[in-house]
């Protein structure tokens, strides 16, 4: 779609990334932190700029090291202490955050399925959020940004949330005045009117100029801005110039505090309550927003699925990695971008990865961290757009561990029906079935064109996969009452049994978050291994 008349070209979020390549700067020497800097000054509106991303210069090296955020969070604590508890829908439990309620449930349920090695991670329990779907509402001169109250689509303002990461707090303050100085019109969601209707906040840790123990609190946020037009052609895209040019002057590299990433406009004009419209722009900063999960780099565009709490995310990678055989063939459902086969493949010697995922979006993110392996890894590693519950025993088949992370929902029957079927006194029959299943494949080329990987990386020839299955199952849930379900119907016929269960603090404080009702707050990770 060609840009405006006297714009410069919209850039693709398709258009191959440039590499980013880590610069090996002097550190710098240890400093105190200086408090943050007031905000940035009243500007008299400037005419409109042009919608163009603006790429970051290299910061000089002989300059001071900038001011950075203070967290005023005491790490002991176990209380929430945040403003907001209470009239915020995010937070339902403001104490002992290092003992959620469910706890003690889990623990018994899986004592009771003879687990006694259990283990249970608290992790961080407040500025543990890194990544915010917010909605915008209010007026220009008072700007809402917050989550729905419980019950209504009225928005709780939350300027000092206390689970959000305080730089995603930093860039909100920073919106919020963009807002009232640019006089842009928050939406109105009775109306269908307005500007700005939800912004999407990403944090990235990944600075390799500075040292790794300062990476968290000096995090950058990368701002999606979901607009309430049809694209960029639209009346109002001077106003979203005006505003991304705001953000960067007052975020970006060359202001008091560098704190904004990159900024990215997605455009939506739907009655309904999606979020995210199908349009997206990457309008300021860098195009690439990395982080570093279970040891690899990863792309995560703002379209693609990412965890909100990458602290916990990181030790429940660390943990299941484990748990892969080396030199196993693994097959990653519900893959995402494909964090966790990229992980297990760079450091599990594996023979093949694949990785399913319904998303077509995270293809991109998952070429783009792929190129970033260690060449001769001798592992196929490969990403393919389908919907995993369609033919499951496709993708079991070949696959020695199965690894599964659906969404809150759990899993498929489809699925859990395949799963239960690959038990070894089903074995043969399968190997017969599998081999019915591509002669009817064959009359349906859709079905084959579905599974055809949409990337591959190294060219190591696949070896003969029929005949193995998977003999270790990994399930990843943040759904507990659907875990417990899928779990029962897999160990139900003594196909699977539990051999590992280990949990992780996700969300605390919180048993739901967001737009949807009812989000848990303990993401479980264990592994069944196939009994004989
Ligand atoms: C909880 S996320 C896990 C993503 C990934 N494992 C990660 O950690 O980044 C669940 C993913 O499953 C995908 N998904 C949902 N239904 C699916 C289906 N039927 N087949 C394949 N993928 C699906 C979603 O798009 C989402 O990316």
């Amino acid at each position: 779609m060609p840009p405006p008349a006297g714009l410069l070209p919209w850039p693709s979020p398709t258009a191959p990334a440039p590499r980013i390549t880590t610069t090996t700067q002097p550190r710098p020497p240890p400093r105190v932190r200086p408090p943050p800097p007031p905000p940035p000054p009243r500007r008299a509106p400037q005419p409109p700029p042009r919608l163009k991303p603006v790429v970051a210069p290299k910061p000089a090296t002989s300059l001071p090291p900038p001011p950075v955020i203070v967290s005023t969070m005491d790490p002991a604590s176990t209380c929430l202490n945040c403003p907001h508890f209470g009239s915020c829908s995010g937070c339902t439990h403001e104490f002992d955050l290092d003992k959620p309620p469910v706890l003690q449930e889990v623990a018994d349920f899986f004592s009771g399925h003879g687990i006694e090695d259990f283990t249970f991670s608290r992790g961080r329990l407040s500025e543990w959020r890194c990544r915010a779907k917010l909605a915008v509402r209010g007026t220009p001169e008072k700007p809402l940004i917050g989550l729905y109250q419980e019950g209504t689509h009225t928005v709780q303002d939350i300027p000092d949330c206390r689970a959000h990461h305080p730089s995603i707090n930093y860039a909100i303050k920073l919106l919020k005045q963009g807002i009232s100085e640019l006089s842009v019109q928050p939406f109105d969601e009775d109306a269908g009117t307005g500007e700005l209707r939800y912004v999407q906040m990403t944090v990235t840790t990944y600075n390799t100029s500075i040292p790794v123990a300062q990476r968290y609190e000096q995090a950058r946020v990368q701002v999606s801005l979901v607009w309430n037009s049809r694209d960029e052609r639209s009346k109002n895209s001077e106003k979203l110039s005006l505003l991304q040019e705001f953000l960067w002057t007052n975020g970006g590299p060359r202001s008091n505090l560098h704190v904004i990433h990159s900024i990215w406009a997605n455009f939506q004009t739907s009655t309904s309550n999606i979020i995210f419209g199908h349009k997206w722009r990457h309008i300021g900063g860098e195009a690439d927003l990395w982080e570093r999960f279970g040891g690899v780099d990863i792309c995560l565009d703002p379209y693609s699925f990412g965890q909100a709490n990458t602290l916990s995310f990181n030790s429940l990678l660390h943990k299941l990695i484990k748990y892969v055989p080396r030199g196993s063939t693994v097959v990653d459902l519900y893959s995402g971008a494909g964090v966790i086969g990229l992980a297990i493949a760079a450091s599990r010697k594996c023979r093949s990865v694949r990785c399913v995922e319904i998303n077509k979006m995270s293809k991109l993110s998952f070429e783009k961290s792929a190129s970033r392996l260690p060449p001769n890894l001798g592992c196929t590693i490969t990403w393919h757009n389908t919907d995993a519950s369609a033919e499951p025993i496709h993708w079991l088949e070949g696959s020695s561990v199965a690894i599964v992370d659906p969404p809150r929902k759990g899993l498929h029957p489809s699925v859990i029906n395949a799963l239960q079927r690959v038990a070894l006194s089903e074995r043969k029959a399968f190997k017969a079935k599998s081999s019915l299943t591509k002669v009817k494949d064959e009359k349906r080329p859709w079905i084959l064109r579905a599974r055809e990987p949409a990337v591959h990386v190294d060219s190591t020839i696949m070896e003969e996969s029929s005949g193995i299955w998977p003999e270790t199952l990994i399930y990843i849930s943040c759904g507990w009452d659907s875990f417990k379900k899928d779990c029962k119907s897999l160990i139900s016929n003594e196909a699977w049994y539990l051999e590992n269960a280990h949990a992780f603090n996700f969300f605390p404080g919180t048993d739901r978050y967001g737009f949807q009702p009812l989000y848990w707050k303990l993401s479980l990770c264990f592994t069944a291994t196939f009994m004989g």
